[in-house]
């Protein structure tokens, strides 16, 4: 997908974006980067196709899109399930399908609170959880994050990293914004700069390829009768995959949260066999979800 020579100003304001060149490649995940009032939502909704840019075209969007807005949820006393459900339909599943997805995509995503509490009682994160379940309701060819971070607390970040995995591992495009320099470095393919109404590429993003993972190889300390005690990995930031084979647990974590999940593991008295780097080629999400 490629965006153009685009630009955008909202009535007879100021320009918010000009001449904008930007290639959003499958199995790429990309970030627009830029301080607030930049023109980052702005350029995501031009992406996904809900705001139309002033000048310029946009040529090879996907037919299917999940998007994730800065703004959710809607004021709603619809429960989550029951919106998750009418979304997959209107996405084309049937009610049963639709109200399965829903409820494994929640599950997935650990929804506290349950998924029958209302779209406007739900806090922050668990909006923020039930915003990114819509998007994934049919596995989109691009999904399009404004900030998913936002109010997600730490075992979600875990998902959050799996499911972007997931997508481009899959040939998907990714796209997302961040503020923080630090985890648009952590999870960026390639990178855009949105200031003064300009978009640059970095030329210099840490990850050349996809998101780095780690292979951590742990020991678990054993209990006073020899038995090796067990931890809930999966739950912890930046994980994506856990195993344990008896012996060993080995633990595939998002780069940028290794040193962190080490640190915790030594300091529960796990003991570290191996680590090392991994550029990931296995895992599905595609229907992993469903
Ligand atoms: N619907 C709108 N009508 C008028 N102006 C708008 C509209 N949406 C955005 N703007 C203006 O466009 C500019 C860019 O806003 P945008 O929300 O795209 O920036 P952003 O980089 O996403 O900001 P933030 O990081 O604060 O979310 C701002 O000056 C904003 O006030």
């Amino acid at each position: 997908m490629k965006l153009r020579d685009i630009g955008k100003r909202y009535g007879r304001q100021t320009w918010v974006l000009t001449h904008v060149q930007v290639d959003l490649p499958p199995g790429e995940l990309i970030a627009f980067s830029g301080g607030n009032g930049s023109g980052k939502s702005t350029l995501l909704r031009i992406v996904v196709g809900v705001t139309r840019p002033t000048t310029g075209r946009v040529t090879d969007r996907p037919a299917l899109i999940g998007y994730v807005p800065d703004r959710f949820p809607p004021d709603e006393r619809m429960s989550a399930l029951d919106y998750l459900t009418h979304m997959g339909r209107v996405s084309g599943l049937r009610g049963e399908a639709a109200g399965r997805r829903a409820e494994s995509l929640l599950e997935r995503l650990a929804l506290v609170g349950g998924a029958d509490t209302a779209l406007r009682a739900l806090s922050k994160g668990n909006a923020q959880k039930v915003a990114l379940a819509q998007a994934l309701m049919v596995p989109p060819q691009l999904l399009v994050l404004d900030e998913p971070w936002s109010g997600l607390d730490s075992s979600a970040h875990g998902v959050l990293a799996e499911i972007m995995n997931e997508i481009t591992r899959a040939g998907g495009t990714l796209v997302f914004t961040d503020h923080r320099e630090s985890v648009v470095r952590a999870n960026a393919t390639r990178i855009y700069r949105v200031a003064g109404g300009s978009v640059t590429l970095d030329e210099n993003p840490t990850r050349m390829t996809r998101p780095t993972e780690t292979r951590l190889v742990l020991r678990a300390p054993v209990n006073e009768y020899g038995i090796p005690r067990t931890a809930d990995w999966r739950s912890c930031a930046g994980v994506v995959t856990a195993h344990d084979n008896g012996a060993h647990t080995t633990i595939h974590v998002t780069s940028a949260y290794a040193d962190e999940l080490i640190l915790a593991a030594l300091r529960e008295g796990w003991s570290m066999v191996e680590a090392g780097m991994v550029h990931t080629s296995q895992v599905s999400v595609h229907g992993g979800a469903s």
